[in-house]
């Protein structure tokens, strides 16, 4: 197992607000990781961190043992938690736009996951519905073949039918060497697929753990463990 992600005593503050406090996390490759918490835990924040799009923290991150930079930026395929396209690109543009930039890109895969799904080509962004934006986003993401694939709330805005395809399409498309990252709040859909489980509680890490040892040792699903841990 290969260290992808290393987190040492990781602190970030907005204003006089703390919102991340002293995380340090390991995870490894060949995992699949739920980051769970509730509204505020601080997963965004981390998440964003990870990706680059935050700078102003403390605390020390290693990808892929380096520090956050081109590297780390090559090797995270990220599917953030609102779609980022703009309003004038199609659904082919967009496929363009992810082949220029990412090399490990396999555009087949995307077509045919994009076929799949019902998405049509040179079909206007803006025009899909919000869970099929999400979806044709997701279908991009999946397709590169990345070493780390951080999906923030991936299945949030889709129907309860397609979140089966979704986790489906997680997992028949990611290499079995990746770690991949998912934070979500609807556990019970999600949590069969899950390795490990981290519970983020008002930006602490206060559970990190294999998840199957968990159910085993509390005799109770994941989403029972969150709704008792986070009860308000
Ligand atoms: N740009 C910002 N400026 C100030 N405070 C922020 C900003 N973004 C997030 N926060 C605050 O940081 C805390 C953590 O927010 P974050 O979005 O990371 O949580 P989350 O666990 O992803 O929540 P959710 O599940 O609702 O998406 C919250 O208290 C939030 O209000």
């Amino acid at each position: 197992m290969e260290e992808l992600i290393r987190i040492q005593n990781l602190n970030k503050s907005y204003g006089k607000k703390k919102v991340l406090k002293n995380i340090n996390l390991s995870l490894t490759s060949g995992k699949i990781i739920g980051l769970l918490g509730p509204n505020g835990s601080g997963k965004t924040t981390l998440i964003k961190i990870l990706n680059g799009l935050l700078k102003d923290y403390q605390g020390e991150i290693l990808i892929d043992q380096q520090p956050l930079g081109v590297h780390s930026k090559s090797i995270i395929s990220y599917l953030p938690d609102e779609p980022y396209f703009e309003n004038w690109m199609t659904t082919t543009d967009a496929l363009n736009l992810f082949k220029d930039l990412y090399q490990d890109f396999d555009s087949g895969k995307a077509i045919s996951l994009m076929e799949r799904m019902n998405i049509e080509k040179n079909v206007k962004i803006k025009e899909l519905s919000k869970g099929m934006k999400e979806k044709f986003q997701l279908a991009l993401v999946m397709s590169r073949k990345a070493k780390i694939y951080i999906l923030d709330e991936p299945i949030g805005g889709v129907d309860p039918a397609a979140r089966d395809f979704i986790l489906d399409v997680i997992l028949k498309n990611y290499a079995e060497d990746a770690v991949v990252l998912i934070s979500t709040h609807l556990i019970a859909d999600i949590e069969k697929i899950f390795d490990e489980i981290i519970f983020l509680k008002n930006g602490e890490v206060v559970l990190h753990e294999d998840s199957e040892e968990l159910r085993t040792k509390r005799q109770t699903s994941i989403d029972e463990i969150f709704r008792e841990e986070f009860k308000c």
